[in-house]
C-alpha cells in the first residue's frame, strides 16, 4: 500500500517537473531572460505582488524573474497560462533532463490524486445518472399509453381480423420494438377507454416482403412503425368486441413492449403448440429464432456463437383452429421420413371421454385444390419458402375432429433431431437443466384450455402465475419418446 502511495507521489512530482520545466522555458521565452529563484524576500513579494493568487513557491521563482524588472508581465504570465497543461501533463510520468523535481511537501500528492479522482468520480456519476434517466425514459414510454391510430382492418375469417396500427406521433416506440422482436414472445396492453380496462395482444411479425415477393398475394409493404394484430372478435367480451367496432381511422391507447418468453442463442430446435390466435406468439418466435441473434454472430451471418450454422435450427408448428376457415389453404407438411416406429395405442383413452374421442391426425397433406389462402398461411408459407425444411407446419382443424392427441406429440417430437441425445425423462424435461433442455424447447400457446390439455395447467402461487409441472399429453408422450427437452408454457 504504502509503496504504491509511494509510486504515485513520484509520478506526481515527475508530471510536476515537467510542468515547471516548460513554464520556465516558456516564461524565458517571453521575458527575453533566463529563469532563477528569487535572490531574497523582498523580490520573492514583488513577484507575488497583492494579487492574492495562489502560487506555489517554485512557481512563483520561474514568474518572478521577470515581473521583478517588468511587473505587467506577471499579471499576463497568470492570465497567458495554457489551461490545459497541467491536466495534460498529469498523464506524463518521465523527468525532463536537467529539471528538479518539486519538494513533495510544497504539492501534497493527496490533493492532486483527489482533483483528479473527482475528475473521474463526477463522470462517473454523470454517466450513472444519464443511464438511469435512459432507464426511467424506456421505462415510463413502456409504461404509458401511446396513442395509435387503426389505418386498416383485414378481415381473416368471420371472427377474426388483422389490424394495422400506426403510431400517431411521429416519434415512437420503435426502437423499444425493435428490440423486442429479437429476443423472443412478446405482448403489447389495449386500453378500453370507456371502461378503462386493458387486454394483452400480441403483435405479427413485420412482414418480410422478400420472402412473400411483392406481385404475391402476401406481398404487402409493411411501414416501418407499423404493427399488426390478428384479434378474434369474442361477441361476449368487452376489449375485443370494442376493438371489432371500430372505425377505420379510430385511436387505440397502447402500453408495452410486455416481453413474455425470451429465446436464448443455444435455442435450436422448436416445437410449438398453437391453439388458435397462439399462432400469432408462434410467427414471433419463427423471426426471434432465423432473425433474432444474427446480430451476435461473428463473421458468417448463418453462424452462430458457438459456430453452427442458423441452417441446424428448426421449427415445428402444430397449429389448432376452431373452423378451417381461420387456416383456408393450409396444407400439413408430412411427417419426416425417419419417422417409423409409432407409440403403442394410450391405454387411458377413456380419460378425456368427456371431449370428443381425439383423432390421430392432421389436417390434409394434400392442397385441397383452391389456391386461396387466408393471411396467416400465406405468412407461414412464406417462413418454409425462405427455411426449407427448417420450418415445418402442421394443421388441425377441431370442426374437422382433427386434434392434436398424443400419437401428434410423439411424432412431433421425432422431428426434434441428433438421437444421440434421446434420452431424458418427464421430470428432467421439465425441470429444464442441462445443455440439451436449452437447444430444445416445445412452446405451447393458446387459450388456457388448450394449455391445460396439452400439458396441465399454469399454477398460482404467492399471487404470481407460474408453469406448473409439465403433466398429460405431452408427459405422456416425452415419456414415450424420451428427449431432452425444456417445456414452456406461454
Ligand atoms: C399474453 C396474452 C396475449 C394475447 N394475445 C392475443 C392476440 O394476439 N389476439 C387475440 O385475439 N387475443 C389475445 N389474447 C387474449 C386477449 O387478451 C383477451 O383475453 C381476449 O381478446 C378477450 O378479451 P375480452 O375483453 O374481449 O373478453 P372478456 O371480457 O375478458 O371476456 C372473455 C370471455 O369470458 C366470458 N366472461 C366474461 N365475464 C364472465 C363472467 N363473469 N362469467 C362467465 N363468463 C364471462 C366472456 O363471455 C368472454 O367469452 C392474449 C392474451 C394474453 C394473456
Amino acid at each position: 500500500m504504502q509503496l504504491r502511495q509511494k509510486k504515485a507521489a513520484e509520478t506526481i512530482q515527475n508530471a510536476d517537473s515537467y510542468v515547471w520545466y516548460a513554464q520556465s522555458k516558456y516564461w524565458s521565452w517571453k521575458c527575453q531572460k533566463t529563469m532563477g529563484p528569487a535572490v531574497d524576500e523582498t523580490d520573492d513579494e514583488k513577484r507575488l505582488g497583492n494579487r492574492g493568487v495562489q502560487v506555489p513557491p517554485d512557481e512563483r521563482s520561474m514568474f518572478a524573474r521577470c515581473s521583478t524588472r517588468a511587473p505587467s508581465n506577471l499579471n499576463h504570465a497568470i492570465t497567458a497560462q495554457p489551461p490545459a497543461l497541467r491536466i495534460v501533463t498529469r498523464f506524463k510520468s518521465t523527468t525532463p533532463e536537467g529539471t528538479q523535481s518539486p519538494d513533495p511537501q510544497s504539492r501534497p500528492p493527496k490533493s492532486r490524486l483527489s482533483k483528479r479522482s473527482v475528475f473521474v468520480a463526477a463522470w462517473t456519476a454523470l454517466g450513472v445518472v444519464a443511464g438511469w434517466q435512459i432507464y426511467n425514459y424506456n421505462k415510463s414510454r413502456r409504461d404509458s399509453f401511446v396513442a395509435y391510430t387503426l389505418v386498416s382492418k383485414e378481415p381473416v375469417s368471420s371472427t377474426a381480423s388483422i389490424f394495422h396500427l400506426e403510431p400517431k406521433q411521429p416519434y415512437s416506440s420503435f426502437g423499444l420494438y425493435k428490440d423486442a422482436w429479437r429476443k423472443g414472445i412478446w405482448n403489447v396492453d389495449f386500453k378500453q377507454p370507456q371502461l378503462q380496462i386493458v387486454r394483452a395482444y400480441t403483435p405479427l411479425p413485420p412482414v418480410d416482403v422478400a420472402a412473400t415477393g411483392p406481385g404475391s398475394e402476401g406481398g404487402k409493404e409493411e411501414k416501418k412503425d407499423e404493427l399488426r394484430f390478428l384479434i378474434r372478435k369474442d361477441p361476449h367480451g368487452e376489449v375485443s368486441s370494442y376493438l371489432h367496432k371500430l372505425p377505420v381511422g379510430a385511436e387505440i391507447e397502447m402500453r408495452g413492449p410486455n416481453l413474455e418468453y425470451e429465446l436464448t442463442p443455444d435455442v435450436r430446435q422448436i416445437v410449438f403448440f398453437a391453439g388458435g390466435t397462439g399462432i400469432a406468439p408462434a410467427l414471433q418466435v419463427a423471426h426471434a429464432l432465423f432473425e433474432g441473434h444474427k446480430d451476435s454472430t461473428a463473421s458468417d451471418s448463418n453462424s452462430d456463437s458457438v459456430g453452427r450454422g442458423s441452417t441446424t435450427k428448426s421449427l415445428h408448428i402444430l397449429w389448432a383452429s376452431r373452423m378451417r376457415e381461420d387456416c383456408v389453404g393450409g396444407v400439413s407438411d408430412p411427417p419426416p421420413a425417419s419417422e417409423a416406429v409409432m407409440p403403442p395405442k394410450p391405454t387411458w383413452s377413456g380419460f378425456f371421454s368427456s371431449r370428443p374421442k381425439p383423432r390421430a391426425t392432421s389436417s390434409p397433406t394434400q392442397s385441397s385444390g383452391t389456391d386461396k389462402r387466408v393471411a396467416i398461411v400465406e405468412e407461414l408459407d412464406a417462413l418454409k419458402r425462405k427455411y426449407p425444411g427448417q420450418v415445418t407446419v402442421e394443421y388441425f382443424v377441431n370442426a374437422e375432429d382433427t386434434w392434436i392427441d398424443e400419437d401428434a406429440v410423439f411424432r412431433a417430437l421425432s422431428r426434434f433431431d441428433d438421437k444421440e441425445f434421446s434420452k431424458g425423462s418427464t421430470a428432467s424435461a421439465a425441470s429444464g437443466h442441462g445443455p440439451r433442455q436449452r437447444e430444445r424447447q416445445i412452446l405451447i400457446s393458446g387459450p388456457p384450455g388448450f394449455i391445460s390439455y396439452l400439458a396441465g395447467p399454469k399454477e398460482w402461487r404467492n399471487g404470481r402465475e407460474e408453469q406448473g409441472p409439465v403433466s398429460r399429453i405431452i408427459a405422456h408422450a416425452i415419456a414415450k419418446n424420451p428427449h431432452d427437452v425444456t417445456v414452456w408454457k406461454i
